[in-house]
C-alpha cells in the first residue's frame, strides 16, 4: 500500500477498516453495555460491509461492564479483581456485539489478543492469518485485549493500542477511534475550556503528544495521548487515523462517505515491511546494549549489521533471538533488533573483532551481533515500558 496520501478523503477510500470503542462509550459511563450505541455501530459496520468493506472492532468494555455486573461502585486496583471483572464484563460485551450484528446477518467472532501473542513471530502470524480468514468469510472479528491471564508488566491497557497493532497487524488502511470527545483538542477539554479543536494533523507529529492528556474520566484508560500514539503506530503500516465522537449521528457511514468529522491524523510517514513493524510493536524489551559512535553510525546512517566490536555495555538478561534495544552513548534509543548472542555471550565479546568470536566462546554462530536484516531503526520517541527498569523507552518507528 501506498505510504501516503493526500487525497482528501483517505478513509472514505479505505476498504479495510479497524475501528475502536472505548470503555466509557460502550458503557456508557460505567453505567452498564449502551445497548442502542453497541446497535448504531453495528447498523453502521453492516452498511459498510455491504459496501465490500472489511471491518475489525476493538471494543473495549470488559472491566467497566464487570464492575457494573458485579456492582462494584469503584473500579479495584488489585489486578485479580480487574482480572475478575474482565472475565465477568466480557460475556456481557460479547453477547451484545453477537446480537446486534445478527440483527443484519452478520457473524462475530471473539478475539482476545495479549502482547506476547503479537511479540512472539508464530503467534503474530497465526492471529494475522485468523483475522484474514474470518474477514473473507465476512465475519466481524470483536477484539479484545485478553486481561483475565495478563499480568500489570505485559499489558498493553489500554486498548488504543492495541488498535493500532492491529492495524499494523492486518494492514488496514484505516483506523478509527470512536471516544467520548468530538476529537483531539489543544489541551483536555475537561479542565482547560479555551482548548481548541484540531481537525487534521500529521501522524507522529510530536506537537499532537503534548497536547494530548491523560483520561479525564474513571471508565477510560490512556486518554488522548494512547490515541495519537496509536496513530503514529498505525502509519507504520500506511494507516490513517481518525478520533471522533461515537456518540456523533452515524459517524461511520459519514467518514465513510468522506465527509470530515473528528480529527484526521495521517499516515505520511515511511511504511515499514511486515518484519520491520512486528520489531517496532515489541513494546517490552529484554535488554539493552550500548553503541560507540562509530557503530550508531554504521548501522543508522550506513544500515550496516551490528558488530560486537561496536558495543560498550550490555545490561540485562537476555537469550539469542531476543529483541534487545541499542541505545547510544548518552542512553538514548536508536534502533532495536534480534539478538545473536545471550547477554551472558554478549558481554564476553563486546568490544572484540568478529574473528575473536570463536576463541572467546568455543565456537561462533554468527560473525553479526545483529543481522541488518532483523533490526530497525528509531524515527522518533514514543513510549513503551521497559521489561528492564520499568520505565517507558523510546520506541523505534
Ligand atoms: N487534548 C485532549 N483532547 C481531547 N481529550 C483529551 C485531551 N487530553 C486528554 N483528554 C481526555 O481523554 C479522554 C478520552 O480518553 P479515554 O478516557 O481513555 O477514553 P476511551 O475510553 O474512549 O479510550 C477525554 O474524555 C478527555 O478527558
Ligand atoms: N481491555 C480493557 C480496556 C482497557 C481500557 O479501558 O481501554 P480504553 O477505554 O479504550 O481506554 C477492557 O475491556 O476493559
Amino acid at each position: 500500500m501506498a505510504a501516503s496520501s493526500n487525497t482528501p478523503s483517505a478513509i472514505a477510500q479505505a476498504k479495510r477498516l479497524v475501528v475502536k470503542v472505548g470503555s466509557s462509550l460502550v458503557t456508557n459511563e460505567g453505567k452498564g453495555i449502551d445497548a442502542q450505541a453497541v446497535a448504531h455501530w453495528a447498523r453502521q459496520i453492516a452498511a459498510l460491509h455491504a459496501q465490500g468493506k472489511q471491518i475489525v472492532l476493538v471494543s473495549s468494555g470488559a472491566i467497566a461492564e464487570g464492575m457494573a455486573r458485579l456492582g462494584w461502585p469503584r473500579r479495584p486496583n488489585a489486578m485479580h479483581e480487574l482480572q475478575a471483572a474482565a472475565a465477568v464484563g466480557q460475556m456481557g460485551l460479547i453477547q451484545a456485539y453477537e446480537v446486534a450484528f445478527a440483527q443484519h446477518g452478520i457473524r462475530t467472532a471473539q478475539i482476545l489478543l495479549t502482547h506476547e501473542d503479537l511479540a512472539d513471530r508464530r503467534r503474530y502470524l497465526n492471529a494475522r492469518s485468523t483475522l484474514y480468514t474470518l474477514l473473507a468469510l465476512g465475519v466481524v472479528p470483536i477484539v479484545n485485549e485478553n486481561d483475565t491471564v495478563v499480568t500489570d508488566e505485559i499489558r498493553l491497557g489500554d486498548n488504543d493500542t492495541l488498535g493500532a497493532l492491529v492495524t499494523n497487524l492486518i494492514e488496514a488502511e484505516a483506523l478509527i477511534i470512536l471516544t467520548d470527545q468530538s476529537g483531539l483538542y489543544s489541551a483536555d477539554p475537561r479542565k482547560d475550556p479555551t482548548a481548541q479543536f484540531i481537525s487534521i494533523g500529521t501522524a507522529g507529529d510530536p506537537a499532537l503528544e503534548a497536547m494530548a492528556g491523560g483520561s479525564g474520566s474513571s471508565i477510560g484508560t490512556g486518554g488522548m495521548l494512547t490515541k495519537v500514539l496509536a496513530a503514529k503506530r498505525a502509519a507504520n503500516s500506511g494507516g490513517h487515523t481518525v478520533i471522533a465522537s461515537g456518540r456523533e449521528t452515524d459517524v461511520l457511514l459519514r467518514l465513510s462517505d468522506g465527509e470530515q468529522i473528528g480529527t484526521e491524523l495521517r499516515a505520511l510517514l515511511p511504511v515499514r515491511s511486515a518484519r520491520q513493524r512486528w520489531l517496532a510493536n515489541h513494546l517490552r524489551l529484554r535488554g539493552r546494549i550500548t553503541l560507540d559512535s562509530g557503530a550508531v553510525q554504521a548501522v543508522t546512517r550506513d544500515h550496516k549489521s551490528l558488530l560486537a566490536i561496536g558495543v560498550s555495555a550490555v545490561e540485562g538478561d537476555f537469550e539469542r533471538g531476543d529483541v534487545v534495544a541499542c541505545v547510544d552513548q548518552h542512553g538514548v534509543e536508536c534502533g532495536r533488533g534480534l539478538i545473536n548472542y545471550s547477554s551472558a555471550d554478549t558481554r564476553r565479546i563486546m568490544r572484540q573483532p568478529s574473528a575473536r568470536i570463536a576463541d572467546i566462546l568455543g565456537s561462533m554462530s554468527d560473525a553479526e551481533l545483529m543481522h541488518r536484516d532483523n533490526m530497525v531503526f528509531v524515527r522518533g520517541a514514543l513510549p513503551g515500558k521497559s521489561l528492564l527498569t520499568g520505565k517507558t523507552t523510546s520506541e523505534p518507528q
